[in-house]
């Protein structure tokens, strides 16, 4: 299995589809995940290829995941405009995002825990967007810490913050963020109170996992996974080693966060972060007009509308929903980037259409990391590309600034 990721370490730049395939060709691992031919696929192998409680927990919404599936039902009603006899020959997929160049209008998303997905997760993530063009977000919750991350890749990556009550170990993660020469910092605001995931309590979800009977066999099961973890050596929250006393093996997730997370947060200590980074900000997390304003008037660069892919407030309406509205609020002002259900191309074409500068994806990615590591999130990176590139033919569109509401029916 480690000759699987050590394979591809080096799948340049796939930007496009013929060089992807050429790559395809020379790598093992890009060629057991060929038939993978949609997220779903990856998904699928993913669930064959995690252990349960692991899997189950990048699958959970919150409650009665109401808004879980509103985000992608939502999504799925929107429906294109065909156009015909356009000359589609010459199409390019690349953008900018906070000013940088991106081959795609995606950004992978910040995942806690995706080191356990499969072994130095982060870092294999991190390398593929690179690979692909595209930002990584790295999460305070990862298991690759922020200095792992950075030893092991070329080039910047964004990095999301929590906020605790010890505001002594926010300032350092900030100024560890700047040392590792993070290019965006991301302050997630949704999250200072998790919503429940029913199955995480079920499945007794802990980092590292806690060793009852039930958990070893659901760990013995897998033993390439079991394998990869135990020579990667990483199995606790990187960020948080030697910072936050006792707790390098944590153990309920939602009574470690309730524990850590500082429940006072408010629009003054986004003031603090401001001034303690004075680079890019993106603040996500944001599903209201009234919010989207004060964040851009607090000086956010970017803010993502977001509703945590429907794992906080079960009942909060889909992204996609209120995303109109808040482009029209502060779109001149702030780049409205966007995330909740992307599963496709068409997904990031639909969220484009009503206005994001870009879509964050999180579980599409993930899946492909626990279906095939590096080489996983690669072919999830370039099923997105391949499949907004088609769509853009069939509404005759042949760059980024052309999409619009015109695409739309
Ligand atoms: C397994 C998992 C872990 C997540 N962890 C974090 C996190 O640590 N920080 C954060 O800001 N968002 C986190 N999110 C939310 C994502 O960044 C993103 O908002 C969400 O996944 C978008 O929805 P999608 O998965 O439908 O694309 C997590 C999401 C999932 C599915
Ligand atoms: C470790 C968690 C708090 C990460 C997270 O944001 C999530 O699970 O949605």
């Amino acid at each position: 299995m480690d000759r699987l990721v050590s394979a591809v370490p080096d799948l340049g730049q796939s930007t496009n589809a013929a060089a992807f395939r050429a790559q395809a060709k020379a790598s093992p691992a890009l060629l057991r995940l060929k038939n993978m031919t949609c997220i779903e696929d990856l998904r699928q192998a993913a669930r064959r290829r995690v252990p349960k409680p692991f899997f189950d927990y990048v699958e959970a919404g919150a409650y009665s995941e109401q808004t879980l599936r509103a985000n992608s039902a939502d999504l799925g009603r929107i429906t294109f405009r065909q156009r015909v006899l356009v000359d589609v020959s010459q199409r390019d997929t690349g953008t900018t995002i906070l000013g940088e160049k991106a081959s795609l209008p995606i950004a992978l998303a910040p995942i806690g825990i995706g080191g356990m997905q499969w072994a130095d997760g982060e870092i294999l993530a991190c390398r593929a967007a690179q690979a692909a063009g595209v930002p990584y977000t790295l999460a305070t919750m990862s298991i690759c810490s922020i200095e792992d991350v950075a030893q092991a890749v070329e080039k910047p990556f964004w990095f999301q913050l929590y906020v605790m009550k010890d505001r002594g170990f926010v300032r350092s993660l900030v100024e560890r963020a700047a040392a590792a020469r993070c290019s965006a910092l991301v302050l997630t605001v949704d999250l200072q109170v998790l919503g429940q995931r029913h199955v995480d309590v079920k499945n007794g979800l802990s980092v590292p996992p806690s060793l009852n009977a039930r958990n070893l066999l659901a760990l013995a099961t897998k033993p390439a996974w079991a394998w990869r973890m135990l020579t990667a050596k990483r199995w606790t929250f990187g960020n948080l080693a030697g910072h936050v006393k006792g707790e390098q093996g944590v153990k309920e997730l939602a009574d470690w966060v309730s524990h850590q997370f500082d429940p006072t947060l408010n629009w003054n200590d986004v003031e603090w972060i401001r001034s303690i980074w004075p680079g890019k900000l993106i603040i996500k997390g944001i599903l209201d007009v009234d919010d989207a304003r004060t964040a851009s008037n607090a000086g956010a660069t970017a803010i993502v509308v977001s509703n945590h892919g429907g794992r906080q407030l079960d009942g909060a309406p889909s992204t996609i929903s209120v995303l109109p509205k808040i482009v029209e609020a502060v779109g001149s002002e702030t780049e409205v980037l966007f995330d909740g259900g992307v599963r496709s191309g068409q997904d990031v074409m639909r969220a484009l259409a009503l206005g994001a500068r870009g879509c964050l994806v999180g579980r599409a990615y993930i899946y492909g990391l626990g279906a095939g590591g590096e080489a996983g999130v690669a072919t999830a990176i370039e099923i997105l590309r391949k499949e907004l590139s088609v769509t853009m033919a069939l509404t005759g569109t042949r760059s980024i600034d052309e999409v619009g509401e015109r695409v739309l029916n």
